[in-house]
């Protein structure tokens, strides 16, 4: 049985045709979609707004994660929630009051993510895993697609799988950033069982229905 679920990044997708883009990852038996919202001071790039969670809704019934790289992960809850989010993942670095975001994430009912860059140590989740259904760990750093994957994050997978099991906690590990056919397998023999792909399925020059098959 497969032991781990893929997640489209829209990122690397044709804007101008999103709503297919979405069908075709759909049809080629991706598990979730995954939207980055970027802000310009988190990181550097800007995109995407509530309004894209809307088309992408519309368009599919699977889960949306809603990846959110902004400095005030707490102001846009609601938001995109009501756009049609089915978990939102705030990161750690970016918040004063983690815990107060977790709950008011919970009050929205979506589900609920914490995500660490590359250079932050998972101590600073010791205190809230129990209460997420998602840890992301980020494999590149933030920002950008089409990166290439760090492979020093991995202890920090190994460490954080090894916790879950101890303590049977439900948390999935997720890993975004520089996940292709070639670093996908490091990533799951490492802890990982949700892999987000945003170039590995739409930037392959190959189509979005062998590169699925590809990672897979
Ligand atoms: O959060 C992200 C970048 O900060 C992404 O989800 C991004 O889409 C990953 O892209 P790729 O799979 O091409 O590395
Ligand atoms: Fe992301």
């Amino acid at each position: 049985m497969k032991s781990f679920q893929i997640a489209a990044s829209i990122l690397s997708a044709d804007m101008a045709s999103l709503a297919d883009q979405v069908r075709q990852a759909e049809a080629a038996g991706v598990d979730r979609f995954h939207v980055d919202v970027m802000d310009g001071h988190f990181v550097a790039s800007l995109g995407f707004s509530p309004e894209v969670v809307r088309v992408v809704r519309r368009t599919t019934q699977l889960p949306i994660d809603v990846h959110l790289m902004v400095t005030d992960g707490n102001q846009f809850t609601k938001s995109f929630a009501s756009a049609g989010a089915s978990r939102l993942i705030v990161h750690a670095e970016a918040d004063w009051h983690l815990h107060r975001t977790i709950d008011s994430v919970r009050l929205t009912g979506c589900d609920v993510g914490v995500a660490i860059n590359p250079a932050t140590s998972p101590m600073v989740i010791d205190e809230v895993l129990p209460l997420l259904d998602v840890v992301l760990i980020m494999t590149v750093n933030p920002g950008f697609g089409g990166q290439k994957f760090l492979p020093e994050t991995l202890p920090k997978l190994e460490r954080l799988r090894q916790r879950i099991e101890r303590e049977e906690l439900s948390c999935q590990l997720m890993v975004d950033g520089g996940i292709n056919a070639n670093t996908a397998a490091n990533a799951i023999n490492s802890g990982a069982n949700l892999l987000v792909a945003g170039s590995a399925i739409y930037a392959t020059g190959k189509g979005i229905a062998e590169s699925v098959r590809d990672l897979h």
